[in-house]
């Protein structure tokens, strides 16, 4: 959506769905036009200026920073000005301002870099000494001198270390940094697996430094190129970007003449300008092509992006075999934080990537990041739960700090008549829960197992999927240069709030991730009315909104970002102290990328997944093979037996999930590690009732009462590979489970055997603690016509009542339960 059409008028109708689709209420929307009238950008503002809500918000935020999504009371006679002011702050520059001050920068940059003194060079060598200021230039000079002396591999050591000291002011290059730099000093193919955060960008840029050679690099989105660009200028390296978001046409001739050292560019363009290319590797050379974010290439990653499997044009053409000019193949640098093994052999099969690639792996453990997993609805009606924490964390250091001594209790949207809080949490969670399951596998069963139609949990349209390429002018770099330090806070009425900084960097920033647009608004709007500075971001809204986002994010003028997934790549803020993924992530890979922009300082920082433990998730993109149907699945598989784990550190399961073992002792942060795992359970009667069901094959579905603990039962029997799925497509929960090998031989054996001992996984430990029927189940419902079993229902529930606690109904009384109620049906089923 572009701001272009913000100035003009447009038809309410059009308004309406416009901001719809940004992720506002209807009614909000409404209230807006009628204030303000259709205008487009006068809507916007009104909602982005939380004026829509109608409910006062907190005293302290009046006049609030935080403007993309405070909540002021309008005031009627000053919304002219308002309007004309918010017009005036949503002006953005424009991208041709950016690079306007990119060149800028780097001429400067270039003067300044060339006058400075150069520790490994003897002055009489200086080799700038002819060239003046052109930064082209003298780097080049200065590479081409730096690897012609580089004889041995110490004297290579030394040159790494000045370019690292000079250009970007670090001191070592880390051990897989050196690797990879080895391994394209050596002329060689190269796999780099780091984790997020760890440096990455230095492997392929110190090369651009050491040879008067150009740097090419593939990436896949514009505003990450961008934000590298404008990272580099900092650092007086020129580097451009290509593509359709380039709005100079001069820069890709400039580029493929070798004017830039290090070209970023989308694999789209790559593959159109394979003939200038091979022009520029004859002259004046490239020295290396690196792809970053290389898990795109595979179709069992995450971020699957087709054009990236047609890179392998690069390993077939800049082979010296082919260009009769080359001493050497050009080497390949692929890089990525997530990539699992399956993934890895993708990557160098489809890249076509020499036999000899070196593959530098280095641990994806981030040891200051712990992770927690918390059950939640994730809807409104938990906000307040879920986020009291959260809350208390920004607003208890501000009362400390002695503003007021605000009560939370007294800006809660509770107190306020709000209906976030639901009366019977818990209890209408899982009821919720079940009903969607049970309605999945109704609609489901019976049909053929391939091409079912699937539900999602989310109208996708409600979505923001993965970026395209050319999401184009918001991004993170033009916001380095706050004038602030990270840890400040940059408005002054922030400061305002804030009577010390220091105690901003304390807090940190969280991210929210939530899986909708609207949920972006609706928790960013939850947020500012308990006194958070936070802001919604998603796709659909305006740019001009988004880099504003950037912007005071960057600047810690924001405490809180509620965003998609849009809210992406790219971000390398080092004090983000909190990730918070509400709803289940897309996959793992996706959840370790989003929760690796945590803590990039090093400090300790909190990744928790809220997410529903009792329902599956279920989202799958709605156009898809059959193959990237069951890629989801497991990925959605994976997400929820993350989740469910009880009794292996978070820590350690995802760096298992990309092929790391991690060692017999856990991370000792994470929830699991902290809490220890639940008592063991033997499983092994209701294991055999199970297969013995299953065997008869006269329990083509679930038992209908405690059905997530049997579930969870089934699980644990596929972990031990006793059952296993006979759909084609396998979902995240089992549907045709039959009975193995193993399985037929644990039957058999099950007098010798002494126990099926296991942990219950985390779903099955909350129905254990909250046992309760499954009231939209048919089974459940003919269940009252039995006179034993409604007996037994109203006696579980007087008990309830009496003790005044839903869960007081003792644990092995409805699990017995269960499992007997299980067995007659299966009896019944057998006669
Ligand atoms: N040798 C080093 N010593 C100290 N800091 C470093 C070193 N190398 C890189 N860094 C810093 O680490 C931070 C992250 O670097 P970079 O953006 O390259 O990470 P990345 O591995 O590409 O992460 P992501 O997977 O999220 O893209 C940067 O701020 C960078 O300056
Ligand atoms: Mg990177």
């Amino acid at each position: 959506m572009e701001d272009g059409a913000a100035g003009g008028d447009v038809s309410a109708d059009r308004v309406i769905a416009e901001l719809l689709d940004m992720g506002f209420e209807f009614d909000e929307i409404s209230r807006a036009i009628g204030a303000v009238g259709p205008r487009r950008a006068d809507v916007l503002e009104f909602v982005l200026g939380g004026s829509g809500n109608g409910k006062t918000k907190p005293s302290r935020e009046s006049g609030s920073c935080h403007s993309v999504s405070s909540n002021a009371e309008p005031r009627p006679s000053d919304d002219g000005n308002k309007l004309a002011n918010a017009r005036k702050r949503l002006k953005q520059s424009s991208i041709t301002d950016h690079l306007a001050s990119n060149t800028g920068s780097e001429r400067v940059s270039c003067g300044q870099k060339a006058s400075m003194s150069y520790p490994c060079l003897a002055a009489s060598d200086d080799p700038r000494a002819a060239v003046g200021t052109d930064m082209c230039s003298a780097l080049k000079l200065e590479s081409q001198f730096l690897l012609a002396n580089s004889r041995s591999e110490s004297d290579l050591r030394d040159k790494i270390t000045a370019v690292m000291r000079k250009h970007f002011g670090f001191s070592s290059v880390k051990g897989f940094q050196k690797e990879a730099l080895d391994s394209w000093f050596a002329h060689k193919d190269c796999l780099v697996l780091a984790a997020t955060g760890s440096g990455k960008s230095l492997c392929f840029q110190i090369p651009a430094l050491l040879t008067a050679k150009v740097v090419v690099v593939i990436s896949p989105l514009i505003s990450l190129m961008h934000d590298q660009c404008l990272k580099l200028a900092k650092h007086g390296i020129s580097a451009c970007f290509l593509g359709s978001g380039q709005p100079d046409s001069r820069v890709e001739g400039k580029a493929m003449s070798g004017m830039y050292k290090i070209i970023y560019v989308c694999p789209e363009t790559v593959l159109r300008l394979m003939e200038p290319l091979k022009k520029l590797a004859e002259n004046p050379g490239i020295a290396l092509f690196a792809i970053d974010e290389v898990h795109c290439v595979s179709k069992w990653g995450h971020d699957f992006r087709p054009d990236y499997r047609r890179l392998s044009v690069l390993r077939e053409n800049f082979i010296a075999n082919k260009l009769k000019f080359l001493e050497h193949d050009i080497p390949l640098m692929a890089l990525t934080a997530t990539a699992t093994i399956p993934v890895r052999a993708d990557i160098i099969k489809s890249l076509k990537m020499s036999e000899d690639t070196v593959v530098v792996l280095t641990s994806f453990f981030r040891p200051n990041l712990r992770f927690t997993v918390k059950h939640s609805r994730t809807s409104a009606s938990a906000y307040k739960k879920d986020f009291r924490e959260l809350v208390g964390t920004y607003n208890d250091s501000r009362n400390f700090r002695g503003k007021g001594q605000k009560a939370l209790r007294e800006i809660n949207p509770d107190s306020e008549g709000s209906s976030y809080e639901s009366p019977d949490d818990t209890m209408s969670d899982d009821e919720d829960a079940n009903v969607i399951l049970m309605s999945h596998e109704d609609n489901s069963f019976g049909k053929t197992k391939v091409g079912m139609p699937l539900i999602n949990e989310i109208a996708e349209n409600e979505l923001d999927v993965y970026p395209g390429v050319d999401d184009f002018d918001v991004t993170c770099g033009g916001f380095l240069e706050c004038s602030r330090p990270e840890n400040f806070a940059s408005s002054a009425q922030c400061n305002k709030t804030s009577s010390s900084s220091s105690e901003i960097v304390d807090q940190g920033p969280t991210i929210i991730y939530v899986p909708t647009r609207k949920q972006t608004v609706e928790l960013a709007n939850y947020l500012c009315k308990t006194g958070l500075k936070a802001a919604a971001y998603n796709a659909k809204m305006p740019k001009s909104h988004l880099r504003q986002v950037h912007q005071q994010f960057h600047c810690n003028a924001l405490e809180v970002v509620v965003a998609t997934i849009a809210f992406g790549m790219g971000i390398d803020k080092s004090n983000v102290r909190r990730i918070i993924h509400y709803g289940f992530p897309q996959s793992l890979e996706a959840y370790y990328q989003e929760a690796g922009r945590a803590g990039r300082d090093g400090k300790l920082a909190d990744c928790t997944l809220y997410c529903n433990l009792l329902r599956a998730p279920t989202l799958l993109p709605n156009k898809r093979s059959e193959e990237q149907t069951k890629v989801a699945y497991k990925m959605l598989h994976d997400c929820f037996h993350y989740a469910l784990s009880t009794s292996i550190c978070r820590a350690k399961i995802l760096v298992k999930y990309f092929g790391e073992e991690f060692g017999p002792d856990g991370c000792r942060m994470c929830d699991v590690c902290i809490n220890g795992p639940p008592q063991m359970h033997d499983f092994k009667e209701e294991a055999v009732v199970f297969m013995n069901a299953l065997q008869a094959q006269n329990f083509p579905r679930f038992a209908t009462t405690d059905k997530v603990w049997w579930e969870g039962l089934a699980r644990i029997l596929e972990g031990r590979a006793y059952i296993q799925e006979a759909a084609e497509i396998p979902r995240v929960l089992i549907q045709y489970p039959e009975v193995t090998e193993a399985g037929l031989n644990f039957l058999s054996m099950q007098s010798e055997e002494e126990g099926l001992y296991e942990y219950l996984d985390a779903a099955m430990l909350l129905v254990m603690n909250d046992p309760k029927p499954i009231s939209t189940s048919s089974e459940w419902g003919r269940g009252w016509a039995d006179p034993a079993i409604r007996r037994q229902r109203l006696a579980g529930k007087k008990m309830g009542r009496r003790k005044g606690k839903r869960h007081s109904r003792s644990h092995s009384t409805g699990f017995t339960t269960a499992r007997q109620r299980l067995a007659e049906i299966l009896s019944k089923r057998r006669r």
